[in-house]
């Protein structure tokens, strides 16, 4: 499984979306170490705030299957510019992924944005910050 092999997988997780409100469609596609990919769609609900985006989706159906390591993570939607995760999927990528794991960010135009967990949240709020 190559980028763009993870790339048409959005895509295709994309073509999912519930998104009667936005009508923004995202698609992501999470590559675990030993190989399975996890899609996420974004999933809308009338009660807005309920929104659950694309990449955690992706994260959390792989995490309920029992995945703990994951190499590569794909996004896209039909932005302008390569489709740019929200503070909320940034802090959940940065809970379950090594800081220097790529991820990758595109759009339909053909756009693509390589960076890393650690760039999309830098200084992120973690396990090790808690008092236990
Ligand atoms: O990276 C992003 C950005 C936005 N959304 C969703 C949330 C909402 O359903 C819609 C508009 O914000 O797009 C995602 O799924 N991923
Ligand atoms: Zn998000």
């Amino acid at each position: 499984m190559d980028i763009e092999q993870l790339i048409d997988e959005a895509k295709e997780a994309r073509k999912q979306a519930y998104v009667p409100y936005s009508k923004f469609a995202v698609g992501a596609a999470l590559l675990t170490e030993n190989g399975n990919v996890y899609r996420g769609c974004n999933i809308e609900n009338a009660a807005y705030s309920m929104a659950n985006c694309a990449e955690r989706t992706a994260f959390f159906k792989a995490i309920s299957e029992g995945e703990k390591n994951f190499k590569l993570l794909a996004v896209v939607a039909d932005t302008d510019r390569p489709c740019s995760p929200c503070g909320a999927c940034r802090q959940v990528i940065s809970e379950f992924c090594p800081p220097d794991m790529k991820v990758v960010l595109t759009n339909l135009k053909g756009d693509l944005l390589e960076t890393t967990v650690k760039e999309l949240l830098p200084g992120a709020f973690n396990a090790g910050d808690l008092h236990e």
